[in-house]
């Protein structure tokens, strides 16, 4: 299994003195590419911040984040928006899709952000992957909650990035939808062999992804594919 991610002793507090919190205690964890991974643990255990720490959202206090082998938790704010923006694919609880943009020219954001040429065929391809055919028009107003968390998955999936960060995409769907949106990030995988990192507190998500991380008061506590935590 290749590695795409690795994430070696690293800590993340905030604030001084008596009052520092650990979000992360020197924790260690690779993530591998072509497969779902759930992050779970109870509340204000540190999934947020592991997903921040790994996504270059945020930089930890001590350690090192590889992203195929680069050291991206040294990198200044200039190269980690790059980064962001070219190499990594995000899929938020709340859709965070433009109001005033269609779904097409949502699709084609990150494109547009990174210079990129944007084609709108492509745009109207992905978003016929996600079951939206048909509506490339329409914006995110005029869409159900599941079908704006597919333009998301769309949109997070056009540069063809490392790693897709997903931060609760089902929390605010109803069952039934949250499986439609769950089954497309596992086709994310086999089909297109996207490696997509969940946070979740949804035990249907951990049951379908390749590997479970269990996160407890910052630490790794748990790891379904066997690597010693
Ligand atoms: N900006 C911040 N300032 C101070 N403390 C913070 C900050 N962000 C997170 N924390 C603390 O760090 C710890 C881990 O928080 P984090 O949000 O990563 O947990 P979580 O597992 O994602 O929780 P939840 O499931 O409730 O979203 C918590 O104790 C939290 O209060």
């Amino acid at each position: 299994m290749r590695t795409v991610l690795e994430l070696e002793r690293v800590s993340r507090t905030y604030g001084h003195g008596p009052h520092t919190v650990h979000a992360l205690r020197d924790l260690d964890a690779r993530l591998y590419a072509h497969s779902l991974t759930a992050v779970m643990g109870p509340s204000g255990s540190g999934k947020s911040t592991f997903l921040q720490c790994a996504a270059g959202l945020d930089k930890p206090t001590a350690g090192t984040v590889r992203l195929g082998g680069q050291v991206i938790s040294a990198m200044g704010e200039r190269g980690l928006t790059r980064l962001r923006r070219e190499r990594i694919g995000f899929v938020f609880q709340s859709f965070n899709l433009l109001p005033t943009l269609t779904a097409q020219e949502n699709v084609l954001l990150p494109l547009r952000l990174a210079g990129k040429r944007r084609d709108p065929a492509r745009a109207r391809r992905m978003l016929a992957r996600v079951g939206l055919d048909g509506r490339e028009g329409a914006r995110p107003g005029e869409l159900s909650g599941g079908q704006q968390q597919r333009v998301a998955i769309a949109r997070a999936l056009i540069t063809e990035p490392d790693v897709v960060f997903a931060d609760e995409p089902t929390g605010s769907l109803d069952q039934e939808t949250a499986a439609g949106v769950l089954g497309l990030l596992r086709e994310a995988v086999s089909a297109y062999g996207a490696t997509v990192v969940v946070v979740t507190h949804d035990p249907e998500v951990a049951a379908r992804a390749d590997r479970v991380l269990r996160l407890a008061a910052g630490r790794l506590v748990q790891d379904t594919a066997g690597v010693p935590a």
